[in-house]
């Protein structure tokens, strides 16, 4: 077997034995929490307790002397049973709670690493103001755009970033925009492209093809986009807006392009299709294009997409107004804004070194040229006031209890809760969605004795990734937008631009692959000054993670495991087959018992047929196979060598660490780049779009219909 394969299935053996000698030294971190392993698994084989520094809700956690036999078969990857793990009966997900079969379930709360203390660094975080007490009516709009503007969008005060951005644009610049999630971009760049068309003295014809191009990375968000410029373009009926997005016939869109779009909305991948293979689209009129989430269309391997864009339009055109825009500015905007630009201005809001009540500095941060070496100011992101962070630690095994018990608090024992949680692929969006549409929702499970039927009604399920059927993937964006209650597991398809209104939380169940990811997804919630609150599970090896974020400004407070399991106290559908309503202690051993019968229910799901086993298997392979994505400089946080193989795969209902995993070829060219630095930084790149696309899942419109994740039967 190769190298990597061996490595991951003895993942932790090898962290317990020798982890030095494995492709190249572990890196710090990774190399104390091996130690540590090996210290508590010394300590519990010698019957000692290990010496762990006991935190406040230690109860919870306290490192109980753990049986040899189970420690052994855990510690060297042996997939025999030598323990006698307690029996618990499933309070859910069976029909009958008297004759539930007792199951075997090894400890959730055993052979835990140690959480470590949070050391968070203060920062001040960057903060921008969303409004500004100056109406629409006085800019020089057409007295028809203004009163669409009030009266269908119902906006009457411009955003801080509208504001800056509408006279700028209307003068006819080139333009980088920056402004925080949910604050008004889209009609900062949509309001200026129907005012500039509205007024040509020769009437627009439809079939005069496009005017302006706008480039958005996802399908929802080019619907969403076109969703706007058609309710502005009401009063201006001969300007044609129209939509390219993929999913859809390729002939249906030919026909369109053909009969005429004045504004036209696309994804990158499907325009570049179009331009290529139907000859059916002319340039020579473009006087807008518009990058929207400029650097993901960078970032994600658009880059030849773009180009090929960019030469088909300059061949037609020499002279057009660029803009870009972006919530977060990466070297890849400015590097494309030198590409694109024209004498841009820079619009930036956020400007925290500057006091805004001095008119000096008020003038200074109106429009400035884009400051493209300026490093330490363009990688640090504004964050809405109104969004409240947090993180937790949580240990692998305990991974799928505490999602699960996150979302029973939030959508059964609250009201009015919307979330979107977010995972690092297909896979893992599609198995978590079964999963808990099987067990959370099954029918014993919401109702729960005590329980009011309308207590389950928030827990609706939807999902939402790069696989699906476009028609599905629209159906399930345009429900999730219209709900008032529910939950949204999806990938990164959802993390950009998507204006989902009243989502009050997002959980990242798999941690981001970048600070600018982290402040896009969680850009969902907080929108346009609403409240809003954001939840990070991390391992205890990727506590450093906080810091990462903090040196980029963005500050999390802690949210401690033991509070998000303690809702599994007031769900008496979980209770241990000991209990009784007298002896309800609601104490910490309760909650370890009641996480416990939540783990079962969901271990005796997956282990009900052998086909949902080697379904859960394919979900922890896809989670390995992202987890080797990260980038590199944050490699030493997240690593496959600090993952403990048999603790993860709890956290994916399997009762024990698989044998038989067969690690992707990426991880094993990965191994070989490891070791090999001259072949890696040649390949870097091509990784970095295979890296972007494997924890991303976005989709350019070209793969409908792509390998959809398979369910168990
Ligand atoms: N002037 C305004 N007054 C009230 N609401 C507004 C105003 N401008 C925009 N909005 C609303 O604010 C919400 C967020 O706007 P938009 O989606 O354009 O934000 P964004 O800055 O593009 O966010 P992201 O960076 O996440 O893409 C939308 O629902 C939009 O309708």
């Amino acid at each position: 077997m190769a190298a990597a394969e061996d490595l991951l299935l003895n993942v932790f053996e090898a962290q317990a034995a020798a982890p030095q000698t494995l492709l190249g030294p572990l890196p710090a971190p990774a190399k104390r929490q091996a130690k540590a392993t090996k210290r508590k698994y010394h300590a519990a084989t010698a019957g000692e307790t290990p010496p762990v520094k006991q935190r406040r809700e230690a109860p919870l956690f306290a490192a109980k002397k753990t049986s040899v036999p189970e420690t052994q078969r855990t510690l060297q990857g042996k997939v025999q049973k030598t323990a006698s793990p307690k029996k618990y009966s499933a309070g859910i997900g069976s029909g009958n709670q008297e004759e539930k079969p007792c199951v075997k379930t090894s400890s959730l709360f055993k052979n835990n690493p140690e959480i470590p203390e949070l050391h968070r660094p203060a920062v001040k975080q960057a903060r921008e103001k969303v409004f500004t007490s100056d109406a629409f009516h006085e800019l020089d709009l057409h007295p028809h755009l203004i009163s669409t503007i009030n009266t269908v969008l119902k906006m009457s005060s411009m955003t801080s970033v509208q504001k800056q951005s509408i006279p700028a644009l209307l003068e006819g610049r080139d333009a980088l925009v920056r402004s925080q999630t949910g604050s008004g971009k889209t009609l900062a760049y949509c309001i200026p492209v129907v005012q500039s068309l509205q007024a040509m003295e020769t009437k627009i014809q439809r079939s005069d093809g496009p005017y302006a191009l706008v480039l958005v990375p996802t399908r929802e968000l080019a619907l969403q986009s076109f969703d706007t410029v058609q309710k502005l373009l009401k009063p201006f009926t001969w300007i044609v807006p129209g939509v390219l997005m993929g999913g859809e016939k390729r002939k249906s869109e030919k026909a369109r392009l053909r009969k005429g779009i004045n504004i036209l909305i696309s994804t990158p991948g499907r325009l570049v299709d179009h331009i290529k293979s139907t000859k059916n689209i002319h340039f020579s009129r473009i006087q807008w294009l518009i990058l929207d989430e400029a650097d993901r269309i960078l970032d994600l391997g658009f880059e030849k997409d773009i180009t090929v864009i960019l030469n088909a339009v300059n061949a037609e055109c020499q002279r057009r107004q660029n803009v870009l825009l972006s919530a977060t500015l990466s070297e890849g905007v400015t590097r494309l804004a030198d590409i694109s630009l024209h004498n841009p201005v820079s619009i930036s809001v956020l400007d925290e070194s500057r006091d805004q009540s001095n008119p000096k500095d008020k003038a200074a941060q109106e429009v400035s040229r884009p400051q493209t070496c300026d490093k330490p100011e363009s990688e640090s992101f504004a964050i809405p006031v109104s969004l409240h962070q947090h993180v937790t630690l949580v240990p692998s095994k305990l991974r799928l209890v505490c999602l699960a018990a996150f979302i029973l608090q939030k959508c059964k024992f609250e009201s009015g809760q919307k979330l979107i949680v977010f995972f690092s692929s297909c896979e893992l969006v599609e198995f978590h969605h079964h999963l808990f549409l099987q067990t959370l929702l099954s029918r014993s499970g919401p109702l729960a004795s005590g329980q009011l039927p309308s207590a389950s009604l928030g827990l609706t399920f939807l999902r939402l990734h790069g696989h699906m059927e476009q028609e599905e993937r629209t159906a399930v964006f345009q429900e999730f937008s219209h709900s008032q209650t529910g939950i949204l597991l999806c990938t990164d398809v959802a993390a950009r631009g998507l204006d989902l209104p009243q989502v009050t939380w997002i959980v990242q169940y798999n941690a981001p692959s970048s600070p600018a990811e982290y402040i896009h997804r969680i850009g969902r919630t907080a929108r346009i000054g609403c409240p809003g609150s954001s939840l990070l599970v991390l391992a205890p090896s990727e506590a450093e993670y906080v810091d990462s974020l903090a040196s980029h400004k963005i500050n999390v407070s802690e949210m401690k495991l033991g509070d998000i399991l303690s809702v599994l106290l007031r769900d008496d559908c979980f209770h241990g087959k000991r209990w009784n309503q007298k002896s309800r202690a609601g104490g910490p051993q309760e909650i370890r018992e009641r996480a416990t019968v939540l783990q079962t229910v969901f271990e005796d799901y997956v282990h009900s047929s052998e086909s949902r086993v080697s379904w859960a298997k394919k979900a922890l392979q896809s989670f390995i196979r992202a987890y080797a994505t990260y980038p590199r400089e944050l490699k030493h946080i997240f690593h496959v060598r600090c993952l403990h193989l048999g603790h993860v795969a709890k956290s994916f209902g399997l009762r024990d660490a698989p044998t038989n995993l067969s690690v992707s070829t990426l991880t094993k060219k990965k191994a070989t780049l490891l070791r090999r630095p001259a072949l890696r930084r040649k390949t870097q790149r091509r990784h970095r779009g295979l890296a972007e696309t494997l924890l991303s899942e976005y989709s350019s419109g070209l793969d409908a219909g792509g390998a959809k994740a398979k369910k168990p039967s």
